[in-house]
């Protein structure tokens, strides 16, 4: 996309999170920024100091007797060289609520417009610095909840997801003029098989690399919002330890009371490269009181929703009639069985529960510690199948919107290929090899329309 900057308005927000603090930032950006800051601030005349500069001052009130509202400093960066590609200027103000509040107001009388949520970073990709692909990137990284979900959205950020789609794209663009030039001078007999059997090799190419793609999307996905594990079982078998013993700190409570975790807790923890949302529940039992029972049945929601559960059970006791109904209610889902309590004499071994080779079953202990490494191995194995260790410049698809469009893409090339196999005209193919084309230009909106772009930066941070 070229560069290409319009004139909009001039927004302003508060960059910074509300509250207290040592230092908020009010941002600006647009046109009028430079003279809109000159009237609100004494100290060096703005329009005469050099960009990327950074300059204190005063802000005062010029309808208001010049009154001082605070004492700062003024950050100028001109056009084009900026986030938004507009003139920007960034007042850091101390942080608080009046001092924030009255510089904000103070700006939006003095000709700027409040900014709606992610409008700056719309308007950098509105003038051609980023592309929508990372515009999302921003917005994953702001959100990042671990350090592998920060590094994708920094890689996206980066652009090298947009390569990968636009040299996609650029295949596609030569096939079909391939195409065109061997439908428009067809010299010789047999021009329409030839011009079939390319378009199927290229077609057949290119889908397959769409394919690879969506091969990350399952890693991806679990990277960015973590893998959704439950931490399951009756009263006292010790799940609130094991939380704790995968988080390396005494978050949840443990005593030797059943019933000591009431409702759900969860944290997130990197466990051998895995990013696992973790949830310690409350020990699944029959009970009769009521605050026990909506924590037992947020328990069992939390077994629903889990893409991982870790079903503990005391194997110090034998196997019960609640143990049981855990071990029915997950056998449908991905699991890792823990024998816990292995320090003290043992009722309950392997051997007594059912055997499917799909279930991991591992032998731990709060008080030895043993068991968390291997547990640590076994989520690792399931989750990086191919390998754990990627490359930073390795390209992973993370978002759900990316991923509904390669799949678009990917089916409108299977429609390509089964039409030309079926021998359909190679004009019909064309059409469904330029629906991919366009399918995977909305996902770095070279192609986007006025409405998802509207719903996408609507769901960013104000001041962003
Ligand atoms: N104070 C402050 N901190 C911030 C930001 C900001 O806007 N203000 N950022 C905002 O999110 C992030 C940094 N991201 C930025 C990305 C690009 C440009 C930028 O001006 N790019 C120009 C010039 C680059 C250069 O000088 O080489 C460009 O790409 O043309 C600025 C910030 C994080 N920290
Ligand atoms: N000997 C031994 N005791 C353990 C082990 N794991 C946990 N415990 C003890 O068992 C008791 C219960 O542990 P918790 O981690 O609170 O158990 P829980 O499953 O979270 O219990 P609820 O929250 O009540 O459902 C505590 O006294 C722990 O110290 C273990 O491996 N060996
Ligand atoms: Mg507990």
């Amino acid at each position: 996309m070229a560069l290409m900057t319009t004139d909009y308005d001039t927004i302003a927000a508060i960059s910074t999170p509300p509250g207290v603090g040592g230092i908020s930032i009010v941002r600006l950006s647009g046109s009028e920024a430079l003279n809109i800051a000159r009237r609100i601030y004494r100290g060096k005349d703005l329009a005469r100091v050099a960009t990327d500069t950074i300059n204190y001052g005063h802000i005062i009130d010029p309808q208001a007797d010049h009154r001082e509202i605070d004492e700062v400093m003024v950050s100028v960066m001109r056009a084009p060289k900026t986030y938004t590609c507009e003139d920007v200027i960034e007042i850091n103000c101390h942080g608080g609520l009046q001092v924030t509040n009255q510089i904000l107001q103070l700006v939006l009388r003095n000709g700027a417009r409040l900014a709606e949520p992610g409008e700056f970073t719309k308007r950098a990709f509105l003038n051609g610095r980023i592309d929508l692909s990372q515009s999302e990137a921003v917005m994953d990284l702001i959100e990042a909840k671990t350090d592998a979900a920060r590094k994708a959205a920094l890689n996206q950020l980066d652009g090298n997801l947009s390569v990968v789609i636009k040299k996609l794209r650029q295949e596609i663009v030569d096939v079909l003029a391939n195409v065109e030039v061997n439908i428009d001078y067809p010299e010789y007999d047999g021009a329409e098989e030839v011009t079939t059997q390319l378009m199927l090799e290229r077609a057949t190419a290119i889908k397959e690399k769409i394919a690879n793609l969506l091969k990350t999307a399952q890693q991806g996905k679990v990277l960015r919002d973590g893998l959704n594990t439950a931490i399951v079982g009756r009263p006292n078998v010790g799940k609130s330890s094991l939380l704790n013993r995968l988080l390396h700190e005494e978050k949840a409570i443990v005593t030797d009371v059943p019933g000591t975790t009431r409702d759900t807790l969860d944290e997130y923890v990197n466990v051998a490269g895995v990013p696992l949302h973790l949830i310690d529940t409350a020990g699944i039992h029959t009970t009769t009181d009521k605050v026990e029972q909506i924590g037992v049945d947020r328990s069992r929601a939390a077994i629903q929703q889990a893409d991982l559960v870790l079903l503990v059970l005391n194997a110090s006791e034998p196997l019960t009639d609640s143990d049981q109904e855990l071990l029915d209610a997950t056998a449908e889902t991905n699991r890792i069985i823990l024998l816990n309590k292995t320090d003290l004499p043992q009722q309950l071994t392997a051997a007594d529960l059912p055997q499917d080779e799909k279930t991991a079953i591992i032998k731990t202990s709060a008080v030895t510690t043993d068991g968390t490494q291997a547990l640590e191995n076994v989520i690792a194995k399931m989750f990086f199948t191919d390998g754990i260790t990627r490359n930073q410049t390795d390209v992973m698809v993370t978002n759900a919107r990316h991923i509904s469009l390669l799949q678009q893409a990917l089916d409108s090339l299977t429609t390509v290929i089964d039409g030309l196999q079926a021998g359909l005209p190679v004009d019909i193919a064309q059409i469904d090899l330029q629906n991919a084309w366009e399918q995977l230009g909305e996902i770095t909106g070279d192609n986007y329309d006025e409405e998802l772009m509207d719903q996408l930066f609507e769901q960013f941070c104000i001041g962003k």
